[in-house]
């Protein structure tokens, strides 16, 4: 092992395995978790690491062992592919959810155990815009079938991922039946059979490559009437249509994802701190003090700025996700039994968190990669994989702009009911305070408070505060005699931002109340100092805000700096015991610098010898073209 990462795991002030517990869920989570890595991946023989042609075998071998739990299936599928996407994501995400959801029962034993399939929304001309939608599907009475069609190019549907050639079961979203609905529709098509089906591959993308991204045409094809996904919505054999409780139920599957997004934004996150930690604490290079050794990087002031932010946002982002999911599991649940009361939350929750946990992780990842230098950008470091891996996570299941104007049509309609003087309750009852003038900043003192419930309360101000700029932005543009529509539009930068305040205060009320709950006092201690590490460096990105708000003064300004330099220097002996607390197998993270032994420069001498360009002393394409060339020099 390298001494440099011997001696940063000595003297733990913490014991990272009740971390590890903290984050699996529980003890016997992380059991559970290292029994399919260890036992079901890692010693099974027939596991051949992440190659194509395993993923039959993986599919079987889920089967075997009957693992059905969809975190389980992740982290059985993340072992299996490290950090890499495989081509069946979609079918885990969002072809086998929808089935879950919107079929009904006789449906859901007919299809569910017997088939792979894809998700086809989005089309050519339409991907955000789903009352856009152009696909047809007109019920035909006398023959008890729905006819699909593509009536425009821009109709095509287009990204359907994981199009299988030959087998393509798929998920539609068509235009219905009646103007404002949408319905889902189940495919069936077994190619080449059918007639009138034009598949093909959309073509070369930015990454995303073990997933075939694919195109569909449909010319008049026949899909049978018990195709219709009939959980909420029915077409009786007459043709009469039964509207669901909600024309949003169609969109369940988005939200369900939306939510799991959340907190892989963390894992990810997660796994390019363990990277760039790790590498930074065994890297040395230039020099502090003139004459003496070279330091470890993780000692530059400039290193932990860019490194320990995101390792507390990771924490933050994982507990963020806890969070996401169990309100996804309460509310869907409530759902089911009819009760769609806290449906537009569980949205604008899902959608406002989606979107600002994965711009800040994308951004996040670069920092880790160009924090490594060279090395970084290396694919032995696995970061420029992980980052084209993760990226159009800001644009798929609903781009992110978009994301944060739906969480900004709630806290409107939130905010303009406590002016009517209704009492809130939920993620945004903090807006009643601003109705009463509670949220008058307080007279902040000279010294600034750094009590982590203090700053929980200075990001619920800076929320409310935004969230009324907003308000008040839409009523100037209305005043100026803008329609309801335009008024919206021209305030649009101060929607998103006060969107964005919103689930920063979310993300860090989150992030404190899970520090309350932990007992440990040395996994407590540290893990509070991570939370007062995310709280302070926001503060120091938005200080304008803070000062907008009244809750920061000008004078206060400096110490935000002074303690943002402390805790930087707090975290420092802890910051490889904080990512060895996430357990990312090497095999998983697949990266030469983030090495669980440190032994970086052996393993990155062996992974370019073991270059297909290495074979051979000298290159084939020397004697080809080159040696022939001189030849005739
Ligand atoms: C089984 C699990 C295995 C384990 C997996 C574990 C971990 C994995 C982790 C992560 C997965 C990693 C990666 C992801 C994997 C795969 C992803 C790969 C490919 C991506 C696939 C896709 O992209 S599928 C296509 C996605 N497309 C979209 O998201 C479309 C976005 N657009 C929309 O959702 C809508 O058009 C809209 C919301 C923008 C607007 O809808 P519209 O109908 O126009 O509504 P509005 O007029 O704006 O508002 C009216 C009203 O409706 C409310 N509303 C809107 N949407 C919802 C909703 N979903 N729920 C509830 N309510 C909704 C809205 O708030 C308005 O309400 P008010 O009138 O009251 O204001
Ligand atoms: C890797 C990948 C995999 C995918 N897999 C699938 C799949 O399997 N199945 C599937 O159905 N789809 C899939 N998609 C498609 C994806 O869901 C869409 O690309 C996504 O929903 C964005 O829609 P769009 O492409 O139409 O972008 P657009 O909405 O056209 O976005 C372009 C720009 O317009 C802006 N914009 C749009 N509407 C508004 C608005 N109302 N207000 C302000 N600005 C706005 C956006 O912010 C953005 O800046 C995939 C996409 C990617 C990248």
């Amino acid at each position: 092992m390298n001494p440099d990462i011997l001696r940063e795991r000595q003297n733990a002030t913490f014991d990272i395995e009740k971390l590890t517990n903290i984050l699996d869920g529980g003890a016997e989570r992380t059991n559970r978790r290292r029994e399919i890595r260890e036992v079901l991946v890692l010693n099974d023989p027939d596991f051949d690491y992440g190659t194509p042609t395993s993923l039959p075998t993986m599919i079987l071998k889920l089967r075997e062992y009957g693992i059905s739990d969809p975190v389980e299936i992740n982290w059985y599928k993340s072992m299996y592919w490290g950090t890499g996407r495989e081509a069946l994501g979609l079918h885990y995400v969002m072809f086998l959810p929808t089935l879950y959801t919107q079929c009904d029962s006789e449906q859901f034993n007919k299809w569910v155990p017997l088939i792979i399939g894809t998700y086809a929304q989005t089309e050519m001309g339409h991907g955000t815009h789903l009352r856009g939608l152009e696909t047809t599907a007109t019920f035909d009475p006398a023959t008890q079938e729905f006819v699909m069609h593509s009536p425009t190019v821009t109709s095509i549907k287009w990204w359907p991922g994981g199009r299988n050639p030959l087998f393509l079961p798929l998920i539609f979203l068509s235009i219905p039946l009646s103007a404002s609905l949408f319905d889902l529709f189940l495919s069936g098509f077994a190619l080449p059979t059918c007639s009138g089906i034009v598949i093909g591959d959309i073509g070369p993308k930015f990454g995303f490559d073990a997933v075939d991204n694919g195109y569909l045409k449909l010319e008049h094809v026949r899909i049978p009437r018990e195709n219709m996904l009939m959980k909420y919505a029915q077409v009786k054999p007459d043709g009469s249509y039964v509207k669901p409780l909600s024309s949003k139920l169609t969109y369940g599957t988005m939200v369900f994802i939306r939510s799991l997004i959340v907190g892989n934004a963390g894992i990810v996150l997660s796994q390019c701190c363990t990277i760039a930690i790790r590498y930074s604490a065994v890297r040395h290079q230039s020099e502090i003090r003139a004459g003496e050794a070279e330091p470890q990087i993780l000692d530059y002031q400039t290193q932990q700025h860019k490194l320990f932010p995101l390792l507390a946002t990771a924490y933050a982002f994982l507990f963020a996700g806890q969070y996401m999911i169990d309100t996804y599991n309460r509310i869907s649940g409530d759902i089911n039994q009819g009760d769609l009361s806290e449906m537009p939350e569980l949205h604008a929750l899902s959608a406002g968190l989606k979107a600002f946990t994965t711009w800040t992780a994308n951004t996040g990842i670069e920092v880790c990669r160009m924090s490594c230098g060279g090395h970084g950008y290396s694919r032995s470091s696995a970061l420029p994989d992980i980052y084209v891996e993760f990226t159009p996570s800001c644009t798929y299941e609903g781009e992110n702009t978009v994301m944060m104007l739906q969480t900004a049509r709630f806290l409107m309609k939130s905010y303009r009911q406590v002016q009517a003087g209704q009492q809130l309750s939920g993620a945004v009852s903090y807006l009643n305070k601003v109705h009463h003038r509670v949220m008058a900043p307080q007279a902040v003192s000279s010294q600034l408070d750094l009590n982590l419930n203090t700053l929980v309360d200075l990001y619920e101000i800076r929320a409310a505060m935004l969230v009324e700029l907003a308000a008040q932005s839409i009523q100037q543009e209305s005043a100026r005699g803008k329609c309801q529509e335009d008024s919206w539009n021209n305030s649009t930068i101060d929607l998103v931002r006060a969107s964005d305040a919103h689930c920063h205060y979310m993300v860090l009320k989150m992030f404190r109340d899970k520090v309350d709950q932990i007992e440990d006092p040395g996994v407590h201690s540290v893990m509070s100092t991570l939370a007062h590490l995310y709280a302070i460096h926001g503060m120091g990105n938005f200080t304008g805000d803070f000062l907008q708000a009244g809750v920061l003064t000008g004078a206060q300004v400096p110490s935000v700096s002074k303690c943002l330099k402390g805790l930087l220097a707090e975290v420092r002996p802890s910051a490889v015991l904080l990512v060895d607390a996430f357990d990312h197998h090497d095999k998983m993270l697949n990266s030469v610098l983030g090495r669980h032994d440190g032994n970086v420069y052996e393993a990155m001498f062996e992974w370019a010898r073991s270059s297909p360009l290495n074979r051979t002393e000298v290159h084939e394409s020397f004697h080809k073209h080159l040696k022939p060339l001189q030849a005739k020099l």
